[in-house]
């Protein structure tokens, strides 16, 4: 049997699926189909033309190409959903629950029906609300259907750290856990700069400010730019997390996972500690909790019960 090369759907070309398929594309992770709703003129199909002539500048060497049609992503080992509504300044990701969960079951039935071996990874909002609502549209495996939220919300409380402490991101590893709202959990305790303690190098009051600037980091980009949501961070997240599952690579990850008692939670999904690679959500990591940080994730879970409970 011939060897052949990956095949990725990103289902919504906007600000984030468009900038996910090319960072999919120049890290040549795979063949790329990118899928919005039919308009007069074709800016799904002219956006794939346009990244496919970065491949010669680039030197990268796959297809890229848009789409209204759904059978397109027949046989997709991976889709990426982005479709749906963005908030704007004054509203939260919730605000956004009534129309994107219309707009994810429809596209979770088409990804059910023509690419019905798929991974999926979600990232429209309210995400974890929208990744429980592709995970019983599409009847996948827990496994299959995951969402993006924590590879994000780190690489935030990273960028913070790393820009008080004036040393460099690489060598920060932060942690988030909880629902994608203004009450996850960024875990101090299990966050280090070169393998120390944060603990031990920041005072608490400044470690606090980072863990509230973290809770809003989407909030404040949102108000930057007046029009629409962060992007190039979230496609670089969604990107990691596809690397992971496509190359087998067994990464430690958060991902918005399903729950069957982890944490002590039924039926939900929410941001864990997760082993990612190439099939999908492969472990979820416990940790122990203190009192306090137990207390902080159940209200985070808390508040995405209450949007799903507007489902
Ligand atoms: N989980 C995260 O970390 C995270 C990060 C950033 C954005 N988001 C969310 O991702 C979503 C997309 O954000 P964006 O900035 O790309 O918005 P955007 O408005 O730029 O793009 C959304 C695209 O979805 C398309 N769309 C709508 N309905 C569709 C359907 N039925 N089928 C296919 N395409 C459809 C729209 O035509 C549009 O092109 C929003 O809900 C946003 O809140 C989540
Ligand atoms: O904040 C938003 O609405 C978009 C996204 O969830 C983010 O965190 O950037």
């Amino acid at each position: 049997m011939a060897f052949k090369r990956r095949k990725i759907a990103v289902i919504g070309a906007g600000n984030t699926g468009a900038t996910a398929a090319f960072m999919l594309a120049q890290k040549e992770l795979g063949d790329i189909i990118i899928v919005d709703i039919p308009s007069m003129s074709n800016p799904t199909k002219g956006k794939a033309l346009d990244m496919l002539q970065v491949g010669p500048v680039q030197g990268f060497n796959v297809t890229i190409s848009g789409t209204s049609h759904y059978e397109d992503i027949q046989d997709a080992d991976l889709v990426i959903i982005t479709a749906g509504l963005p908030r704007k300044p004054g509203m939260s990701r919730d605000d956004l629950v009534t129309t994107n969960a219309n707009i994810i079951k429809d596209v979770s039935e088409q990804i059910a029906r023509h690419a019905p071996n798929s991974y999926i990874i979600v990232l429209s909002n309210p995400v974890d609300a929208m990744t429980y609502v592709c995970y019983k549209t599409t009847g996948f495996a827990k496994n299959r259907v995951i969402g993006q939220s924590g590879v994000l919300d780190t690489a935030r409380f990273n960028t913070f750290v790393a820009e008080e402490l004036n040393v460099s991101v690489e060598d920060i590893s932060g942690f988030v856990l909880g629902g994608h709202g203004d009450d996850m959990v960024p875990l101090v305790r299990y966050s280090y700069a070169g393998g120390i303690p944060l603990e031990k190098i920041l005072p608490a009051e400044r470690l606090e400010a980072i863990v509230e600037r973290t809770r809003k980091g989407g909030g404040e980009i949102v108000n930057l730019l007046g029009n629409g949501s962060a992007y190039y961070a979230p496609a670089a997240s969604v990107v990691e997390m596809a690397e992971a599952i496509l190359k087998d690579k067994k990464r430690i990850l958060p991902s918005i996972a399903y729950l069957e008692g982890e944490y002590g939670y039924q039926d939900i999904y929410l941001g864990v500690p997760t082993v990612l690679g190439g099939d999908g959500i492969e472990s979820i990591i416990e940790l122990p909790l203190t009192t306090e940080e137990k207390e902080a994730l159940n209200k985070s879970a808390q508040s995405v019960q209450n949007v799903m409970s507007i489902l």
